[in-house]
């Protein structure tokens, strides 16, 4: 619907992204792709050794390595305040200009039963996974929405706000409970700032009568199937077995391969994004009011995939109900009981 096919809608080459989770999984893939392309990246994540490799690696792999930049932030994004000195620092270290793109990845899977799995990891998941987006989000996107005069504007290309869901937030999956609700929660926001920013989007329309933003802005989120980082080994460590069962249709992708497919769908200009087929009859069967990437694509792919969830959701739970009446009750994983 929007350019597709046609012009590059994400375009990279010399402008700043900001990479949380920036030093693992898909958040580094994603760096190293983005620096191929020309971007200046900064990653951001907790420990410091991990990051100091990533900008090594980014400074060999660099489309243009005299002109590109990069940098590394530690910082817990768990607290708020640590997000706004991110964006702080980014945009004193980017010559007073606001960074460009900002991707959300930071986050970790810990799966397990509801009961089993103790409410105060589950009060992290929420803190780690949707927190740790929202946090960013609302520091970036005030910084980004900071009233410009009609004088002081100048030509900005759009910006781009993007956060990592998982497929788990369109179909729930036994013993992701302590996860997956971050995960839907994350979505909503989405879909309630792609909405929201329309309202600044208007007001930077008529930026030369009024006090403005600065730039353009547009909301994507990403929805991966398992993506094999060094999160899903220490995941699957402690999943339990009816999970794994119950996700058999996952063929988990590398981390490279869900970059590589993330950037090419942001240049299509899509909204929400997944990675995969199975991902994508998943996302087709939770559409709900999302704006869609495509009205016929999206509203032939819903109808399709609610027709296959006529057999999948009683399989699910036929799966789960079989698994009990020959397993009888779960053992909580050793990680849980020393906890609980
Ligand atoms: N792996 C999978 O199967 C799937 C993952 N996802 C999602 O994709 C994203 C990337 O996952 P994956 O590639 O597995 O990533 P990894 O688990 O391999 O890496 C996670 C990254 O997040 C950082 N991080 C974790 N907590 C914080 C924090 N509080 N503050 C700042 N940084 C933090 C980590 O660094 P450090 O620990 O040093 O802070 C690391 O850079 C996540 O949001 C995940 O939930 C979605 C679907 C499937
Ligand atoms: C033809 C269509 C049939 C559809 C059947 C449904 C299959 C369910 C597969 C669930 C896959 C979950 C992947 C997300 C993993 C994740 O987010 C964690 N690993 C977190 O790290």
């Amino acid at each position: 619907m929007f350019g597709f096919g046609r012009k590059n809608e994400f375009p990279v080459e010399g402008r700043t992204v900001v990479i949380t989770g920036g030093s693992d999984g898909m958040g580094r893939a994603l760096a190293i792709q983005l620096a191929a392309k020309g971007a200046h990246v900064v990653v951001v994540a907790r420990t410091v050794s991990k990051l100091q490799g990533t900008v090594e690696a980014l400074k060999s792999c660099a489309r243009n390595p005299v002109k590109q930049r990069f940098l590394y932030i530690s910082a817990d994004l768990i607290d708020s305040a640590e997000c706004e000195r991110v964006v702080a620092e980014v945009t004193a270290w980017n010559d007073g200009c606001a960074p460009d793109v900002v991707f959300c990845c930071a986050g970790f899977c810990h799966p397990g039963f509801f009961t089993d799995v103790p409410l105060s990891v589950q009060r992290q998941q929420m803190d780690t996974v949707y927190w740790t987006a929202a946090n960013m989000a609302h520091a970036t996107l005030r910084n980004w929405l900071t009233p410009v005069s009609p004088s002081e504007q100048i030509k900005n290309p759009r910006r781009h706000f993007i956060f990592t869901c998982s497929t788990l937030a369109f179909v729930p999956i036994a013993g992701y409970g302590p996860y997956s609700p971050a995960k839907a929660a994350i979505r909503s926001l989405s879909d309630t700032l792609s909405q929201e920013i329309e309202m600044y989007n208007g007001a930077y329309n008529q930026r030369h009568r009024n006090a403005a933003p600065a730039a353009d802005i547009k909301i994507h989120t990403v929805f991966p199937m398992g993506i094999l980082s060094p999160g899903f080994d220490n995941e699957q460590k402690i999943k339990p077995d009816l999970t794994k069962k119950l996700e058999e249709a996952d063929k988990p992708q590398s981390p490279e391969e869900v970059a590589r497919i993330t950037i090419n769908a942001l240049e299509r200009g899509e909204y929400l994004i997944t990675t995969m087929f199975v991902g994508n009859i998943m996302k087709g069967t939770a559409l709900g009011a999302s704006p869609r990437n495509a009205i016929v694509g999206d509203t032939l792919l819903s109808w399709l995939s609610n027709l296959v969830f006529l057999q999948v959701i009683p399989d699910l739970r036929n799966k789960a109900f079989n698994w009990g009446k020959s397993n009888g009750l779960p053992k909580p994983s050793a990680q849980d009981q020393a906890s609980s």
